[in-house]
């Protein structure tokens, strides 16, 4: 679970200490499963410390990630043996562990949000963005290092859970209780949830199973349930990529209010574009570390001179 309130953690770690520089270990090798052939190239040697700044003592620190380490064990590679039958026979035989492949997804990230930013992270596929989200949301233990939050942090991603065999509707409901929301807070947004979302454009879809809609459909419902409410922390994982160009506008103009709600909002997405008109700062992650931290345009443009799409 990611730990609480970043101000207190700012406090006891006196906020303007020293982050650690950035060092890319000639020894880095791609995380299992990353496809190296997919990443542009090794990207910008990063200048030490010149891509991450010291922490801004005059902002409100809503998010403080320092020096994280994640770290997937994957149990029973190589052996075919990873079923439960085959771990209870080896548990009566006393056997050892089967073999365990880890991946090294997440390695050293640092770095500090402030509340009123919107940023972008982005990076080849299998480059560790996900994990970091996940890592944040503490929904993913860290092995090394620690992430302080401001407030529980709220992970939206494409994957995020809703009920299939109930209907749009009902997820509405259920979604915005699980947020925290009133029943009548959720009464008196419903409406505009559905509407936002598109929904019920071209039929009464809200009122059908939601194992009835496209991923498409889903990912709208589940942006405009989390949308709904203002959150401390709201971190998107390519819900935006699901939608189609006027939702995506949509998505993008509500995240510019959240913004100015006063949250801090993490996007995640490979369409720079997004991430250009709605971020203000951008972490570029590579093979599980920061290559870059700093103003939109720069980073994205060294993401696309370094071939990212
Ligand atoms: N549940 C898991 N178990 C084991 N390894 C995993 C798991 N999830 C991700 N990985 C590995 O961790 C690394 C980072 O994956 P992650 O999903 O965070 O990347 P990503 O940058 O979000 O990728 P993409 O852009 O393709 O969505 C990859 O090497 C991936 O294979």
């Amino acid at each position: 679970m990611a730990e609480s309130s970043a101000e207190r953690a700012a406090a006891d770690s006196g906020t303007a200490r020293q982050q650690p520089p950035l060092a890319v270990p000639a020894s880095a090798v791609p995380a299992a499963g990353s496809d190296p052939a997919a990443v542009p190239d090794a990207g910008p040697e990063p200048a030490a410390g010149s891509d991450q700044a010291a922490p801004d003592v005059s902002r409100v620190p809503t998010v403080v990630v320092d020096d994280l380490h994640v770290i997937y064990r994957i149990y029973g590679t190589g052996t075919g043996h990873g079923n439960a039958t085959a771990a209870l026979r080896r548990m009566l035989l006393r056997q050892g562990s089967p073999n365990v492949t880890t991946v090294h997804a997440v390695r050293g990230v640092t770095f500090t949000a402030y509340r009123g930013e919107a940023i972008g992270i982005i990076g080849s596929n299998g480059s560790g963005k996900s994990t970091l989200l996940k890592a944040i949301a503490g929904l993913l233990p860290a092995d090394r290092g620690r992430v302080y939050t401001d407030g529980q942090p709220s992970l939206l991603g494409v994957n995020a859970a809703l009920m299939n065999d109930l209907t749009g509707g009902t997820n509405v409901l259920l979604g915005g209780l699980a947020m925290g929301m009133s029943q009548e807070e959720i009464h008196s947004r419903y409406q505009d949830i559905v509407d936002f979302s598109g929904i019920n454009e071209k039929d009464d879809f809200i009122s059908l199973p939601m194992r009835t809609y496209s991923s498409g459909m889903a990912a709208r419902l589940r942006f405009s349930i989390a949308a709904a409410k203002n959150h401390d922390v709201l971190m998107i994982d390519e819900a935006l990529a699901t939608g189609d160009r006027a939702f995506q506008k949509r998505s993008e103009e509500r995240i510019r209010e959240l913004r100015k709600e006063a949250g801090t909002v993490f996007l995640v997405s490979h369409n720079n574009t997004s991430i250009r008109d709605t971020c203000d700062r951008v972490l570029w992650i590579e093979r599980g570390e920061l290559l870059m931290d700093g103003p939109t345009d720069e980073v994205v443009q060294a993401y696309e001179d370094h071939g990212g799409r």
